[in-house]
């Protein structure tokens, strides 16, 4: 079994979550609360900001032009493609997307954030990417469940956003980072092996407390937060 094989296997209690949740759901049943919508939407605008300074990160810490190009074009996805889905989820709220960008993130969001920044920061490809992974990886697989159980129409309220996940290029992305993630932990210590483990369950929990945090509207105990 693969290094990446066995964290899979390992974090199926959470994949499993994350499928059952009800934002998760909601997306697969065509009905979610607008201004639940509205705070995952202002949340992800940041979140992928931060996203993409990781693979700012990552490329900084890249040996091979492989991996520069392919971080570098990561970054244009976000850019260019991630839009998609966000705009599907503002026309479905019927709110203009330049409106829910630049709000602080709530606290869930904000650790998610300031963890993959602190794993990046130990200056590890492999431990950067073990941190990143879940991102891609259990959006990929709920768009791949959604699918198949709603088998959403182009009518369906969320059928780009679907369509935009159970997709060949979230594929691509996954498997890059599968691929590259199990030749960093062969050559890694057992230490690092053990450290890569955790810091992508950890991306793993975050995953699942951005849908509660959008569910619930989390957001911090007293008036605003801040934007850093
Ligand atoms: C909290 C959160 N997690 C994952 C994604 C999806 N996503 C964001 S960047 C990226 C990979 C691009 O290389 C993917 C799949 C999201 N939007 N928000």
């Amino acid at each position: 079994m693969t290094f990446t094989e066995d964290l899979r296997r390992e974090n199926d209690d959470i994949f499993q979550a994350i499928f059952n949740h009800p934002f998760v759901r909601g997306l697969g049943e065509g009905e979610l609360q607008d201004d639940a919508v509205a705070h995952y939407v202002k949340a992800d605008y940041e979140y992928l900001n931060t996203f993409m300074q990781l693979y700012g990160t990552a490329v900084s810490q890249s040996k091979k032009r492989e991996d520069i190009a392919f971080f570098q074009g990561q970054i244009a996805f976000v850019l260019g493609d991630e839009i998609h889905p966000h705009r599907n989820l503002c026309d479905y709220i019927g709110v203009p997307y330049e409106e829910l960008k630049g709000f602080p993130m709530p606290p869930t969001a904000d650790h998610y954030r300031t963890h993959m920044k602190s794993v990046a920061t130990e200056g590890l490809l492999g431990k950067t990417i073990a941190a990143m992974l879940p991102c891609p990886w259990t959006y990929q697989e709920i768009g791949r469940e959604l699918k198949k159980e709603f088998a959403p129409e182009t009518n369906h309220p969320f059928y780009e956003w679907i369509e935009f996940y159970a997709n060949d290029s979230i594929t691509e992305t996954t498997d890059y980072l599968l691929k590259r993630l199990d030749e960093e932990a062969e050559a890694a210590s057992l230490e690092d092996r053990q450290l890569m483990k955790e810091a992508f369950r950890k991306s793993c929990q975050l995953e699942y407390a951005f849908w509660e945090m959008s569910y619930t509207k989390e957001d911090w105990p007293v008036a605003e937060g801040v934007l850093k």
